[in-house]
């Protein structure tokens, strides 16, 4: 069998990720925003050098001048050199927006990331700081501050940065919120890591990207109100800012129009460069690259065992053409050190109606070929060879249109965690009400009635209450019910269950695994189930692949994989069960004689 990819791969013309300045030079917006605002950067800092006249230098001869050789944008109404004082004003606009950011993030980050990891007190007293101070209308603070502290521009520009800082506050605020909670901040904590430690390395990757599009947008909200300050006479007269050209153009407007045409140009480029470039910066940082990128440049298929898996001749072979067909699948993730290999060389069928287990030790590639499947491989991972067939239908190297078709359609996805993967922020119902309005286009009432039709087929006693109920207020069997119930909802051909027991205690185990051997049956979908248990396998599964290292090294039916394991690490796992030893006994609690 052809492994689709290794052909189709080299054709591709997917990259390997690259740094991110090539990736914003690769985006055209990118590329155009970014060379204007190099540019004027490079204006502000060493224009002034090669001008020829001061931003005040007058010539009487050249009021309202002429465009010539010695006065490129001619002169102005006291005959000063437009030119040089665009150039001079380019510098100082900057500087005053610039001294705007630097005061409204060194006010307003902090307090976010205080307030949003440590709560408490501060983090009462700030939100309440930060909504008076979002509710005062900035410019009427300003003129107030122009009156009382007269007209320094870079005074005003501060003030504008302290009026601006509860943005940087709110988004921090709202991001760090969203992380506190995770799992792994937990973990950091656990593993003795001091807060300031875990908020730089774990909480500020949470925040750079708003506060990054926050600030393109406030850099240019910052010249825009430099520019009014000074359009409305209220700035510094002695320097020449874009606003205060604006003014003196607008004055002038009937006489030399153009006068008021260079800085509004200046100021309107500007603001917009400044956003689109913090848009694309923003894309760029957070950019996942493609979930399921065809590329291969560079992976060599690993050295070690090679070979073919053990496979134990079938009498009992379905009949049926296999729905899923998965040959020669390799997965690698790419980093900076290069190619790794997770899962090569796999190939396994499940047919209609077949459960098909996937068992082996934690990291052996299982849960790597399940996501392959579903096209839902992490950052970085990448179907590098091999072919994955869902009932005639390329998935391998299939485009995210052609996945969204399947998944949750035909294929459905119990997953492992059950309560991280429901949303905390909606109701059980809305989550299961959502794909079924969505996926299958029914009515808001048939959804719902659905839906508690499917709460109750999965054993969920009061069906009502947990439709109501948020992920936090049930258990984690009643989670995996759900998720189970979600699977199931749109009666797809092929569920692939990742050790959708294992988070559970052994009872709830119990009940899961009859709940998903009855759905099974009773609407004929094959399963690909992973698991590390052979308990389970021995449970639910009609044929078994063990899997080592991300091969498969051993396939067959159950109960020949049961009665003679070939592989030796198949009889290692076995070996590794409780065996026929008797048991310990109760346990003698501590201080007392075991009964
Ligand atoms: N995002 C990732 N980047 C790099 N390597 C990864 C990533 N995710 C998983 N791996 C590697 O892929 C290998 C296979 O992982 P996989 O999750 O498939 O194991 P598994 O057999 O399902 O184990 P478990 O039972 O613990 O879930 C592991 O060695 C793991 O380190």
């Amino acid at each position: 069998m052809t492994p689709a990819l290794v052909l189709s791969g080299q054709n591709r013309t997917d990259r390997l990720p690259v740094s991110l300045p090539m990736r914003l030079v690769r985006n055209p917006l990118g590329l155009i925003a970014g060379s204007y605002l190099f540019l004027l950067v490079l204006v502000a800092a060493i224009g002034p050098l090669l001008v020829s006249f001061g931003p005040s230098q007058a010539d009487i001869s050249n009021v309202f001048g002429p465009i010539s050789a010695e006065h490129l944008l001619g002169g102005d109404s006291a005959g000063r050199d437009v030119l040089s004082r665009l150039v001079y004003a380019t510098s100082l606009s900057l500087l005053g927006a610039a001294i705007t950011v630097v005061v409204a993030i060194a006010a307003g980050v902090p307090a976010g990331l205080i307030a949003g990891y440590r709560g408490g007190w501060f983090g009462e007293l700030s939100a309440w700081f930060a909504g008076v101070m979002l509710s005062l209308p900035a410019i009427v603070v300003l003129l107030a501050a122009r009156s009382v502290i007269g007209p320094s521009m870079w005074l005003i520009m501060a003030i504008f940065g302290v009026l601006i800082s509860p943005s940087y506050y709110r988004i921090v605020f709202t991001s760090v919120r969203g992380v506190r909670e995770e799992l792994y901040i937990d973990a950091a904590r656990a593993a003795g890591l001091s807060d300031l430690r875990i908020v730089g390395r774990h909480v500020l990757s949470a925040v750079r990207a708003p506060v990054i599009l926050l600030t393109s947008g406030i850099f240019g909200a910052a010249i825009a109100i430099q520019a009014a300050v000074d359009f409305l006479g209220l700035g510094d007269p002695e320097l020449p800012t874009w606003g205060s050209m604006l003014s003196e153009g607008f004055y002038n407007i009937s006489r030399t129009p153009m006068l008021l045409v260079w800085p509004a140009i200046a100021i309107a480029l500007t603001c917009v460069a400044f956003t689109l470039f913090g848009t694309v910066l923003r894309d760029e940082l957070e950019r996942t690259g493609p979930v399921r990128s065809y590329g291969n440049q560079g992976w060599t298929p690993p050295s070690g065992e090679t070979g073919a898996a053990l496979t134990h001749a079938r009498t009992d072979q379905p009949t049926t053409a296999p729905l899923l067909e998965v040959d020669n699948l390799a997965v690698a993730y790419h980093s900076d050190a290069g190619w790794r290999t997770v899962v090569h060389d796999v190939s396994l069928k499940v047919h209609p109606g077949e459960v098909h287990a996937l068992i082996g030790e934690s990291g052996s590639g299982k849960t790597q070929t399940a996501w392959s499947i579903l096209g839902l491989l992490p950052q970085g991972g990448r179907v590098v060879s091999g072919s994955i067939r869902f009932d005639g239908t390329e998935l391998a190297d299939a485009n995210d249109s052609v996945l969204t078709g399947f998944r949750g359609r035909r294929i459905g996805y119990v997953p492992q965690e059950p309560l991280s993967n429901l949303d905390p922020s909606y109701t059980v119902g809305h989550q299961l009400l959502e794909p079924l309005r969505v996926v299958q286009g029914l009515s808001r009432e048939a959804a719902r009635s659905r839906s508690l039709d499917l709460l109750s087929r999965v054993g969920i006693p009061a069906p009502r209450r947990v439709f109501d109920s948020y992920p936090h207020e049930i258990s984690g069997g009643m989670a995996q019910r759900v998720l189970i119930a979600g699977a199931v909802s749109c009666e797809p051909d092929l569920i692939i269950a990742d050790e959708p027991t294992t988070a559970l205690d052994v009872t709830v185990q119990a009940e899961i695994l009859q709940l998903l051997r009855d759905l099974q049956l009773e609407f004929g979908t094959a399963m690909l189930l992973v698991t590390h248990n052979f308990g389970v396998v021995a449970d639910i599964a009609n044929t078994v692949s063990v899997m080592k290292e991300g091969k498969i090294v051993e396939t067959g039916s159950v109960e020949q994989v049961f009665a003679e394991p070939r592989h030796p690490y198949t009889r290692d796992l076995f070996g590794a069960l409780l065996g026929d030893a008797p048991s310990r006994g109760p346990l003698t609690p501590i201080g007392k004689t075991a009964p």
